[in-house]
């Protein structure tokens, strides 16, 4: 049987995550494809740390190009975050005709059309499920099932940090502050967690979905976006009084050639079916026009929801490579 071997970059929370995926899951993975999967070598900063999966120390490096030019591997995982290195990574592993799979909306939102045409120009393939809802399948929806449809709209709660924050301190009423790091703890949040509260994390995926649904790029930093760092325990209860509750959310609308885009937190009522999505769990509204309304929700974080959408990719594009 085909062994197909990974190269990983970065194992941090959801490199581990999707390593532990693929530990707990192989023999499916095995009966799914046909294919016996193995991470093969591991970028990381610091190979000493004490890890939560046993990994030797010969699958580290330090050196990207021990991963580029290895000839035995044939897809490459980014998990690094931040723009750079990781868009530069991502590139020159496709030049050295590798597929790519990543998890990393600032990257991919940064240089959409970058990414996807090096892609092409290499004929490799560059997946990234794993960067907009976390363990929902939406990128997958929005260019498969649904792609005879012309988008009119979509909105939705796109990041777990904030929900999970503003769930907790509506229904427990916690501190701010408290909750935030309960949401480090769990793996939910950003390396630099201001991404997550000022909203620019629900932008970068927010602008993902507008180039696949709208065929238009619009940089995140052109998106107009508030997040939740001002909302205080007054202004919650103010919203209970109301009978709401306040959440994030990410909206694009096209109406003709003019197309609307916001990032901002808005008060709900209870019967909004937006105002039951909890925690971590994510929800979005597609707006198709011969679909109509679909919604998609999930774990929209956290290592193994969002290592189950990398792995997801992985298996894809080993079913394309091999299985002919
Ligand atoms: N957390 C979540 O639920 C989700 C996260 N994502 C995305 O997944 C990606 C990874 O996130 P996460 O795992 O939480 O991040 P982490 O910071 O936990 O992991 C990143 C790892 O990569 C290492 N690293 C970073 N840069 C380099 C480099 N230049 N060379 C070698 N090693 C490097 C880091 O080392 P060091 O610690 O030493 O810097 C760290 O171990 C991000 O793009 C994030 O946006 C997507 C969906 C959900
Ligand atoms: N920090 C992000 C991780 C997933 O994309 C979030 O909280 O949603």
């Amino acid at each position: 049987m085909k062994t197909v071997k990974i190269g990983l970059l970065g194992l941090g929370n959801i490199g581990t995550g999707t390593y532990k995926t693929l530990e707990m899951n192989k023999v499916h993975m095995v009966e799914a494809t046909g294919l016996n999967f193995e991470i093969s070598k591991i970028l990381e900063r610091d190979t000493t740390k004490k890890r939560d999966i046993a990994v030797c120390q010969e699958q580290f490096t330090q050196d990207p190009d021990d991963i580029f030019k290895d000839p035995e591997i044939d897809i490459v995982i980014e998990l690094l975050g931040g723009i750079e290195p990781a868009t530069t990574f991502m590139l020159d592993a496709m030049k050295h005709k590798k597929s790519v799979v990543t998890a990393n909306k600032a990257a991919v939102a940064a240089n959409f059309e970058k990414l996807t045409e090096t892609a092409k120009a290499n004929q490799v393939e560059f997946r990234y499920e794993a960067s907009v809802g976390g363990g929902i399948p939406i990128i997958n929806a929005l260019t498969t099932v649904l792609q005879a449809n012309e988008f009119v709209e979509i909105q939705g709660i796109l990041n777990g940090t904030t929900n999970y924050i503003l769930t907790q301190m509506t229904e427990f009423g916690l501190q701010y502050e408290d909750v935030l790091k309960k949401a480090q703890e769990l793996g939910f949040a950003e390396a630099d967690p201001t991404a997550d509260v000022e909203g620019i994390d629900v932008a970068n995926k927010l602008s993902i979905l507008i180039s696949i649904m709208f065929k238009k790029y619009v940089a995140p930093k052109n998106i107009p976006t508030k997040g939740i760092s001002s909302i205080t325990q007054q202004d919650i209860e103010a919203a209970k009084a109301e009978d709401s509750k306040i959440k994030l959310l990410a909206y694009a609308h096209k109406n003709g050639s003019h197309l609307e885009y916001s990032v901002k937190p808005m008060v709900l009522k209870n019967s909004h079916p937006l105002a039951s999505v909890s925690n971590e769990f994510n929800a979005v509204y597609v707006t198709g026009n011969a679909v109509g309304e679909v919604m998609f929700y999930g774990k929209g974080a956290g290592p193994l929801p969002t290592g189950s959408a990398v792995m997801g990719d992985v298996l894809e594009i080993a079913k394309k490579l091999y299985n002919k």
